[in-house]
């Protein structure tokens, strides 16, 4: 794995003074800083750049890579996208005298809001298993999640990329695809960049730039996010044919999409109640547990089994803001209480604490933001000598208000060597802290001085302007490396 973040970084501590925002809350809830792209930089020279220490730091022969894909939200082109970040890497690659990828490489893209990477991960996955006769796939995720400024969405911004070798003979962890679980159920508004938003003149009035805010709904996305993410794990514990209650026993990591550090907190809580409410009854903790949320046993049990229609209820309602209803409120309630008690806050210790600090740092990432969090458990892991050869972990992905997969990943025994390669905190390393001044401005394209040069990196050398009929390049942007 590899990774690669902006250097301009936003300490939430700062924000919290700039915008009047509690940073004892937002400390607690959100992290502790995120990213902004410097204005020679996008998902494509993020992704490249990713994909070029990938290559460099594993020495991996770029003759022998069959796919790469690309998993993003933050496209600019609507017609290519992997094959954008192909074009600089080759070019490179072949600076350094080194040779191009594969010319049989396949460059796919796959969208699917912030799950679009386990998608490309799967999609890797398969042609390893299928049809790579021998070769690699490169699996890079990238993204900039940004959100107008004074929404309720900024605390939660960031930008980045990681990029992910995938082979038949893994050197870190193996995908327990056969026994992944897969969710989705259409959503309507949640978590969508429709084209036509551009076209209103109230939407970012104040973004003079290329921008992509999404539209999103707080509480209706995080009922989806539950909601979806407890799907996903469900269909996954069927498959293993295990009780989910065994499962958190047994498993010894686990990370998630994480928009922000207390969703993943409240999604495995969500988990755990109906783990305890689906355990042979009676039960003693869910007893007490359900006598201190004041909700009745039998009614989470109910919820339990109900499959709720999240969209055609909003529908059902009218379709607007208090047509939100949230589709399970008693295991919601009953999740709250299990946040506060000793078993899951052991929980927590023993099955959420690798790179849980570090991922604090980065922000939301979007489709890199699940695969980041892995990048940094495995370093940590390793700096602190914890064993996990053959452990068991599980990453749970998550993409707009739709859609969920639950993976099984096991650790290969030798993983330290490749764990020593991701240079997570090298990758963070880089960084200038933005002023008020600099933030805001670079948030509303204005032009703004900034002290980061472009360094080992690729970045946007010129926009091509041309509509004529004998060519056009209108909007095609050029890229170089900057050494
Ligand atoms: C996420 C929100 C809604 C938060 O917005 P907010 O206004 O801060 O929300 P809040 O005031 O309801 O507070 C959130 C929680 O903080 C707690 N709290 C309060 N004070 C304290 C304190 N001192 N110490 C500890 N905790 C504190 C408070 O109690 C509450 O917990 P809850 O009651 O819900 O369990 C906002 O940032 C937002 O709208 N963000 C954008 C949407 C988002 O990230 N949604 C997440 C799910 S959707 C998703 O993951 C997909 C995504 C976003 O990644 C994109 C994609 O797929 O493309």
């Amino acid at each position: 794995m590899a990774l690669y973040v902006p250097q301009p970084r936003v300490p939430l501590r700062d924000w919290c003074e700039w915008t009047g925002n509690s940073w004892d809350k937002v400390q607690a809830v959100v992290g502790r800083s995120f990213r902004r792209p410097a204005p020679y930089e996008d998902a494509y020279t993020m992704a490249a750049t990713a994909v070029l220490r990938l290559i460099r730091n594993y020495r991996l022969d770029p003759r022998r890579i069959g796919q790469l894909a690309l998993g993003t939200e933050s496209s600019k082109d609507n017609s290519a996208g992997a094959v954008i970040v192909r074009g600089m890497v080759d070019r490179e690659l072949e600076r350094q005298g080194l040779p191009r990828l594969s010319r049989q490489l396949e460059v796919p893209e796959f969208k699917h809001a912030c799950l679009g990477g386990i998608y490309a991960l799967k999609s890797a996955l398969r042609y390893a298993a299928f049809d790579a006769e021998g070769r690699q796939a490169i699996v890079v995720c990238s993204d900039i999640a940004e959100y107008e400024r004074g929404s309720t969405g900024e605390q939660t911004q960031g930008a980045g990329a990681v990029a992910m070798l995938v082979e038949a003979e893994p050197k870190l962890f193996e995908v327990d695809l056969a026994h992944a679980g897969s969710a989705s159920d259409y959503r309507g508004p949640d978590f969508r960049k429709p084209f036509a938003r551009h076209f209103d003149h109230e939407y970012a009035e104040r973004g003079k730039r290329l921008h992509d805010f999404p539209i999103f709904s707080g509480k209706y996305s995080t009922f989806a996010y539950l909601d979806e993410t407890g799907q996903a794990f469900d269909a996954m514990i069927e498959r293993l044919g295990i009780s989910d209650i065994d499962f958190l026993a047994s498993v010894r990591g686990m990370f998630f999409h994480r928009p922000y550090h207390m969703m993943p907190l409240q999604a495995l809580a969500f988990i755990y109640a109906r783990a305890l409410a689906r355990a042979p009854q009676p039960h003693a903790e869910f007893q007490a547990l359900c006598e201190q949320a004041g909700v009745p046993a039998e009614g989470v049990r109910d919820e339990c089994r109900n499959e709720p229609d999240l969209f055609g209820e909003f529908l059902r309602l009218g379709g607007h803001a208090e047509a939100a209803q949230e589709p399970h409120p008693l295991t919601t309630k009953l999740a709250g209480m299990v946040r506060k008690s000793p078993a899951f806050q052991q929980l927590l210790a023993t099955r959420v604490h690798l790179g849980t600090d570090w991922a604090m740092e980065l922000g939301n990432l979007y489709t890199a933001a699940l695969p980041a969090w892995i990048a940094a458990g495995f370093e940590q892991a390793l700096a602190q000598d914890t064993e996990l050869a053959n452990a068991q972990l599980v990453a749970i992905g998550y993409g707009s208000g739709d859609a969920a997969e639950s993976v099984p990943l096991k650790v290969v025994p030798a993983w330290r060597e490749a764990a020593a390669k991701i240079n997570f905190r090298s990758a963070l390393a880089a960084s200038v802290d933005l002023s008020q001044h600099q933030y805001e401005a670079l948030h509303d394209g204005k032009h703004v001085e900034l002290d980061c040069p472009a360094r080992d990196q690729f970045v946007i050398a010129r926009t091509g302007d041309t509509y004529e009929t004998s060519f056009q390049d209108l909007g095609v942007d050029y890229y170089e490396f900057a050494q």
